[in-house]
């Protein structure tokens, strides 16, 4: 087994329409790191996200998950070690029931019977949420929602956890459960987010994506110090840095 779970090598997308989504991005993961991908609008959060399980095919460049290069062979294999949570839960939950849709992975890997059952209620379990394994996925809060989406991927037992905006469109108390979920995790965690003060309190390290490209990679307070490198890549520094909101650190 390598010593980087995740390697990310000169990777580029480029769209059909000639834009770069990223371009000439490269870092290295290791077995249990929780890293977070911060960038302003349109940076290449999401593109570089979707490379990182084959959704999207780099246009130049390598990723490596363990000791297996992604290529169209090793494909399903990935995508059992990195498990995708959306951005909106309503791309996951898509059966009559939240336990039909906690079982559906691990159905598809040909799971059935004790096991099966044992695996739909370690996932729901571990996201508080047993007890909503007979409701229909619409009938859910968004924060509900958002622990069902990631327990169809925690039953899939990924090696690396990849999360987009784990925390986005939550109230302050679904956004404190959904924290501290993944404070709980001792997975390999890769997310990207908006949420800087999340950021803060659960990623130890942080990339910074500007305009496709790698601008700053490396221990996260480090990171949201250097206002000068915030400002160039229209960032700000995280609510819990800039002292008091109303007097701005004064009282
Ligand atoms: N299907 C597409 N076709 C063409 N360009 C695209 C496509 N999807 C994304 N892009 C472009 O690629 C760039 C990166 O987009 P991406 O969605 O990865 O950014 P992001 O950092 O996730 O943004 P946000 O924070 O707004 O979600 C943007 O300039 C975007 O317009």
């Amino acid at each position: 087994m390598s010593h980087h779970l995740v390697e990310v090598r000169q990777l580029q997308h480029r769209y059909p329409d000639g834009s770069f989504g990223i371009n000439a991005v490269s870092f290295r993961i290791e077995h249990g790191e929780a890293v977070a991908i911060i960038g302003a609008n349109g940076a290449g959060k999401s593109t570089l996200l979707q490379h990182l399980n084959g959704t999207l095919v780099a246009t130049a460049g390598q990723v490596r998950i363990g000791d297996g290069l992604l290529t169209p062979a090793t494909l399903s294999q990935v995508r059992r070690s990195v498990g995708m949570v959306f951005q909106n839960p309503d791309d996951q939950l898509f059966m009559a029931t939240v336990g039909e849709d906690v079982a559906f992975g691990p159905l598809n890997l040909g799971l059935s019977g004790e096991e099966l059952e044992a695996r739909v209620v370690a996932a729901l379990g571990q996201v508080d949420a047993r007890h909503l394994r007979h409701k229909a996925p619409y009938h859910l809060s968004g924060g509900e929602k958002k622990r069902a989406a990631i327990a169809t991927v925690l039953a899939m037992m990924p090696d690396v956890l990849v999360m987009d905006e784990p925390t986005g469109g939550l109230d302050p108390f679904s956004r404190r459960q959904v924290m501290h979920l993944l404070a709980g995790f001792s997975h390999t965690r890769i997310v990207a987010s908006h949420d800087l003060d999340m950021v803060l309190e659960l990623f130890p390290r942080t990339i910074i994506l500007c305009n496709g490209e790698v601008a700053a990679d490396g221990p996260t307070r480090d990171i949201f110090r250097d206002r000068e490198l915030l400002a160039r890549c229209r960032l700000e520094q995280p609510l819990a840095m800039q002292g008091c909101p109303v007097c701005r650190g004064g009282c």
